[in-house]
């Protein structure tokens, strides 16, 4: 198993309060898992792939153990996770792409990143090429600022940077949103190569994508509003979910090839609890169609059949 995370809370602390934005979530990712990550905004999604790896000043981390490859992760300890990060786990953040400093020549750029993270940029200078070719770009790329690039090779090279130094586990937080549909698939493609060379061992690919995630990863777990409601199969998850809120989110998706005449795409009635003061109890409660008088205490994540977990009442 690369990853366990095991009833993790972090908090942001703000001068209202404490915002519950991971309140109690575990799962399991296995050795190659590639795991989708839906859910509405704010749901937690980016906050537990950087609770993966780096703390902010406003989050504490208020309960619960990560463990990666069956070693504990000290995510409240900024000193012992340095030797983590980027060696076994890496980060994909959002808008990444745009974060690259405009001021650098890419190749010059890996080596500064390389030495920072204790690596002589020789000793993986012929990985370094061989990725570049694999994801279709040329090395002439490394010659390059990041303006003479377009989007979809910047996220290349973010990419390929992201795992030169082949960690167990990467996360990718929105990397495809900013691009256009068949750059999309291209890069989900290239991410698939990866786990499949070793490059990386698993992933965590957050995304509000449903569709792109169906076609790439073996799982989807899906929170909502810092709780996790169901993770399963791909193929679960999309045709056969148990819990009530993601069957609303699937069925909010558009089909292929339908027309706004043949009917109009709803959304989910009514909005996600506030985290500062969240209710107690299932925190889909207020909007399920299902909900009964048992759902003011929290239903427990089970396994309802072999690898489907579900966090309800009615399902479990
Ligand atoms: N720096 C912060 N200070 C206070 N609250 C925060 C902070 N960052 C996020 N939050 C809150 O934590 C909760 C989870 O946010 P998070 O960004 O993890 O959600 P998300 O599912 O990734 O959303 P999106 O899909 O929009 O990126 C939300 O209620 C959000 O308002």
């Amino acid at each position: 198993m690369t990853l366990r995370v095991n009833d993790l809370k972090v908090y942001y602390q703000t001068l209202r309060g404490d915002v519950h934005a991971l309140d109690g979530v575990t799962f399991d990712l296995a050795d190659g898992e590639i795991m989708g990550l839906a859910g509405e905004s704010g749901c937690g999604k980016t906050t537990l792939g950087k609770s993966l790896i780096r703390l902010d000043s406003r989050m504490k981390h208020v309960g619960g153990t990560i463990e990666l490859d069956g070693k504990n992760v000290p995510i409240a300890d900024e000193k012992a996770m340095v030797p983590l990060r980027y060696h076994e786990i890496s980060l994909i953040p959002q808008y990444a792409m745009s974060a690259l400093n405009p001021t650098r020549k890419i190749g010059r750029m890996i080596k500064d990143l390389m030495k920072a993270r204790g690596v002589d940029p020789a000793s993986i200078e012929d990985e370094l090429h061989r990725r570049l070719e694999l994801v279709g770009l040329e090395q002439d790329v490394l010659n390059r600022f990041p303006i003479e690039l377009s989007g979809g090779m910047k996220q290349r090279v973010v990419m390929v940077i992201s795992t030169l130094l082949n960690p167990s586990l990467l996360i990718a937080d929105e990397v495809t949103s900013a691009l256009d549909v068949s750059t999309q698939r291209a890069v989900a493609e290239s991410m698939v190569e990866f786990r499949d060379r070793g490059f990386v061992k698993s992933m965590v690919f957050v995304t509000h994508d449903l569709s792109l995630v169906y076609q790439m990863a073996d799982t989807i777990m899906v929170m909502y509003a810092g709780h996790v409601v169901e993770k399963a199969s791909a193929k679960t998850i999309v045709n056969e979910p148990k819990h009530p809120y993601t069957q609303m989110l699937i069925s909010a998706l558009p089909e292929v090839g339908s027309t706004e005449e043949q009917g109009r795409l709803e959304g989910i009635p009514g909005k996600p609890p506030g985290l500062l003061d969240p209710p107690t109890g299932c925190r889909f409660k207020d909007r399920c169609p299902l909900a009964f008088s048992k759902c003011s205490e929290r239903p427990p994540l089970v396994e309802i059949e072999p690898g489907h977990w579900a966090a309800c009442w009615k399902t479990g």
